[in-house]
C-alpha cells in the first residue's frame, strides 16, 4: 500500500495576526512551532519513516519540514524545494487583515476570493514592492510564471504538475514522501487526488500542523485517508478542531 502524508505549515505571525498571506514569507509563531513539533512527534510515535520530504519555498512550511524531520532524527534525507508547492498567491490582499477586508468589501466577496475555484483576488502591479519575480529564490521561473494573483484553479495546475512529475514516479517505487505545504496548495492537491467537483471544495479546510495520511492505490488513486493524532489515526472524516483562522 502507498502512503504520503501531507501537512500544512504550523501557525504563522500572519495566521496569528488573521492576514492574508500567500507568497509572503512570514515565520512559524512560537505556536506553530510547537504544532510543527508535535507533528513530528506524533509521526515518530506511529512509525512513520520517510525518504525524502518536498516544500515550498516559504520559510513557514520549510521550517515546519525542518523541525518534523528534527523530530523524527530524520534529517539526513533528501529535502525538495519548490515554488510549485508556494501557497497560492493572494495578490493585492497580501498583509490586509481578513475581517478589516470582509468590512471594506463584504463577507461575501471576501468568502468569493479566499474559497470559490476560479476567482482571482486582484492582481499585484509589478510595481509594487510585494511584485518579488526578482528575488534570488525565483530566478529559475520561466517567462510569466511568476504570478501577480492566483485563483485556487490556477494553484492546482501547478501543484499537480509537481505532484505528477516529481511526486508520483517516486510513490510508485515505493518511496515514502512527506510534502510541508501550505492551506490552498494542500486543498488543491485533494481536490485532484480525490476528485472533488469545484462546488464541493469551499468547506473544505486544512488545520495547521497536523499530518494528513493519503493511502493510495497502484494507479495512485486514494483509498481513504485520516489526520493523525497523537493516539493513532483519527476516524475517517474527521477533522480536527484546530482550523485556520
Ligand atoms: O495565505 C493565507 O492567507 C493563508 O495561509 C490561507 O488563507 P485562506 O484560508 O484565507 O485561503
Amino acid at each position: 500500500m502507498i502512503r504520503v502524508v501531507l501537512i500544512r505549515h504550523g501557525q504563522s505571525v500572519w495566521n496569528l495576526e488573521n492576514r492574508f498571506t500567500g507568497w509572503t514569507d512570514v515565520d512559524l509563531s512560537p505556536n506553530g512551532l510547537e504544532e510543527a513539533r508535535q507533528a513530528g512527534m506524533i509521526l515518530s510515535k506511529q512509525g512513520y519513516v520517510f525518504d525524502a520530504a518536498h516544500t515550498s519555498v516559504l520559510k513557514r512550511a520549510i521550517r515546519t519540514m525542518w523541525i518534523i524531520l528534527h523530530e523524527m532524527d530524520l534529517t539526513w534525507i533528501p529535502e525538495f524545494k519548490s515554488w510549485k508547492l508556494n501557497e497560492r498567491h493572494y495578490g493585492a490582499l497580501q498583509g490586509l487583515n481578513k475581517a478589516e477586508t470582509a468590512v471594506k468589501y463584504g463577507e461575501e466577496q471576501v468568502h468569493l476570493w479566499r474559497r470559490s475555484v476560479d476567482v482571482r483576488p486582484p492582481a499585484l502591479d509589478k510595481s509594487d514592492p510585494r511584485y518579488e519575480a526578482s528575488a534570488p529564490r525565483y530566478r529559475n521561473l520561466q517567462k510569466g510564471e511568476f504570478p501577480l494573483t492566483e485563483s485556487l484553479d490556477d494553484t492546482e495546475r501547478r501543484v499537480v504538475k509537481y505532484w505528477e512529475e516529481i511526486i508520483a514516479p517516486d510513490l510508485s517505487i515505493g518511496k515514502h514522501i512527506l510534502i510541508a505545504a501550505h492551506g490552498n496548495t494542500l486543498r488543491a492537491l485533494v481536490k485532484h487526488l480525490d476528485r472533488i467537483p469545484a462546488d464541493g471544495i469551499a468547506d473544505l479546510n486544512i488545520p495547521t500542523g497536523m499530518p494528513l495520511v493519503y493511502e493510495l492505490n497502484e494507479q495512485l488513486s486514494p483509498i481513504r485517508h485520516y489526520y493523525l493524532g497523537i493516539d493513532g489515526e483519527l476516524p475517517e472524516g474527521t477533522i480536527p478542531s484546530r482550523m485556520p483562522s
